[in-house]
């Protein structure tokens, strides 16, 4: 099967050659994806400024993952501009990986490390400029309660212990943009809390959080992004999900 590249719709211009101070902070403009052969989404515009929050919601296998995956520029959009101050993503990467924290759905936690050996790896590759690493660690387990396990290794720990660590990474290794793929998997209503809150916080720092979830999240004056209405799906395949001819795709 071959695949032909998607048509930027007209709102997606060509960006500007110079960061403008009017332009959103973080913005996709036009956004398509393809994962494989199959036009996930397309269309999709969406703008942050400091402090604001995207909610990704859809059934299994809307493109919320794959959402997450393209702002965090580990998936180039098929289609529309990825932009940060008016600038094209692509321009900078590296800048980008500096200021996204993504967390995917695995939880990356080396079964041989410990506890506090996990996050302080991160807290290394992602915020170089963090001095003090073990406080920076400590500080971060404890807002899970999983200081008193810093030093079990991961290979002993629950889902919900393992979720805990991985979402540590963030605390510990502050970065503007949160990018959160199903965060509260496995979590218990407590660590569901103070994440919740922790989002706050980031937020009022002037971060800015995408998440997406099946479950309820606290995430006030969070913008909805229903996935489904960026599907190609939606125009016409309701009734044979497996016909890509909708999609403008050929058989090769
Ligand atoms: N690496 C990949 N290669 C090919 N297709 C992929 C890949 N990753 C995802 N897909 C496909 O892209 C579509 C969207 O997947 P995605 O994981 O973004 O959905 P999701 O909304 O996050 O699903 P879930 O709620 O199950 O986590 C699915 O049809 C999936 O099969």
């Amino acid at each position: 099967m071959s695949t032909q590249p998607i048509e930027p719709p007209v709102e997606a211009a060509a960006p500007p050659s110079a960061p403008s101070p009017s332009a959103p902070l973080f913005a996709g403009q036009g956004l398509g994806c393809i994962r494989g052969d199959r036009v996930v989404f397309r269309g999709l515009n969406f703008a942050c400024q400091p402090g604001d929050a995207l909610l990704l919601l859809g059934r299994n296998g809307s493109g919320k993952s794959s959402f997450l995956r393209v702002m965090a520029a580990l998936v180039a959009p098929a289609a529309g501009h990825l932009l940060w101050q008016g600038q094209p993503v692509q321009d900078d990467r590296e800048a980008h990986g500096l200021r996204t924290r993504y967390l995917g759905h695995a939880d990356a936690i080396k079964p041989v490390l410990t506890v506090a050996e996990n996050v302080s790896f991160w807290v290394r590759l992602w915020a170089p400029e963090v001095a003090d690493v073990e406080a920076a660690v400590h500080q971060a387990l404890e807002l899970f309660d999983m200081g008193r396990l810093a030093d079990v290794p991961g290979r002993f720990l629950s889902a919900g212990q393992k979720r805990r660590v991985n979402l540590a990474r963030l605390f510990a290794a502050p970065g503007q943009v949160w990018l959160l793929d199903e965060p509260t998997t496995a979590l218990d209503k407590a660590s569901i809390a103070v994440l919740e809150d922790q989002i706050a916080a980031h937020r009022a720092r002037g971060g800015i959080v995408a998440l997406s979830t099946h479950t309820d999240v606290v995430l006030p004056g969070a913008r909805a992004f229903h996935m489904e209405d960026f599907s190609p799906h939606r125009e016409g395949l309701a009734e044979n999900d497996d016909d890509d001819s909708a999609f403008g795709w050929t058989e090769g």
